[in-house]
């Protein structure tokens, strides 16, 4: 049996003339952690929301945890968390409202909100601030608390669109620690991010340029195949390649 979670083939799409995505093929094995690359432009949130099922693809072919993303798109929806740097929590909900809205959604029971909820809590030393709006967290607790919640349901792929942008290191470092443990427990999770440093912590990392994948790899491998002392090296060499500017 295959135990791929992600698996697509020459997938693009299409905006008029302009091919956001172009021909991508790979495939994510379960529990992996996958680094989605590539300069602004490049294509990743165009591929992430055709992945989510919020997108349809205009040639190719695609699973989402074993659904198809033409004609399985809810039951995709019920099996994957996302969270993404620009949206991930209601600013004026609080704490413990924003988790009891998500879980809600995924149609968790009280019973099983309100256990999960307390650990989440406790995990995240969030107990006293859990009746204080969202709004006035630190955007690393923030951030934090939008990956627990965007896992709460236990899904099996968790796509997570620039999760630490604009977080501070120390803190960056304590949420791979989370996604680690999600890992751990066999969820996927698939992430994009503009951080070199992240990309090393990846399990394997594939790298767009102007809409298609033009590496993929462990990370010790394409710094090798790219004669690179580090990720950030390899990026460069490919990203130089782009013929798009991103906005
Ligand atoms: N709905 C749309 N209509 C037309 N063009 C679009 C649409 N959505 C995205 N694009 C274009 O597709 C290309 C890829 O955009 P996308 O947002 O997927 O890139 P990205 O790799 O996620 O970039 P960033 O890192 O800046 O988020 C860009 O040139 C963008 O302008």
């Amino acid at each position: 049996m295959n135990n791929a979670s992600i698996i697509c083939e020459n997938l693009s799409k299409t905006f008029g003339n302009f091919k956001a995505v172009d021909n991508i093929s790979f495939e994510v094995e379960k529990g992996e952690i996958f680094g989605f690359l590539g300069a602004n432009g490049a294509g990743k949130t165009t591929a992430i929301r055709m992945f989510c099922g919020l997108s349809k693809p205009t040639s190719g072919k695609a699973s989402v945890a074993g659904f198809d993303v033409f004609t399985q798109t809810e039951q995709i929806k019920k099996n994957i968390g996302y969270m993404s740097q620009k949206f991930s929590l209601y600013a004026d909900l609080t704490v413990k409202e924003n988790i009891y809205l998500y879980a809600g959604i995924y149609g968790k029971s009280d019973q099983f909100i309100k256990e999960k909820s307390q650990v989440v809590l406790q995990k995240l030393k969030l107990e006293k601030e859990a009746d204080q709006l969202v709004g006035s967290l630190p955007l690393g607790w923030k951030q934090k608390l939008a990956f627990s919640v965007a896992i709460f349901h236990e899904p099996q792929i968790v796509f997570l669109d620039e999760p630490t942008g604009g977080v501070d290191p120390i803190t960056r470092r304590e949420f791979w620690q989370m996604i680690y443990e999600a890992a751990e427990r066999g969820i996927t999770v698939f992430v994009t991010t503009h951080y070199m440093d992240e990309a090393e912590y990846c399990n394997r990392v594939s790298i767009m340029v102007d809409g298609r994948v033009e590496a993929l790899g462990k990370p010790k491998e394409l710094k090798t195949q790219f004669t690179a002392a580090n990720m950030g090296e390899v990026f460069l060499k490919l990203a130089r390649q782009a013929k798009r500017s991103g906005e």
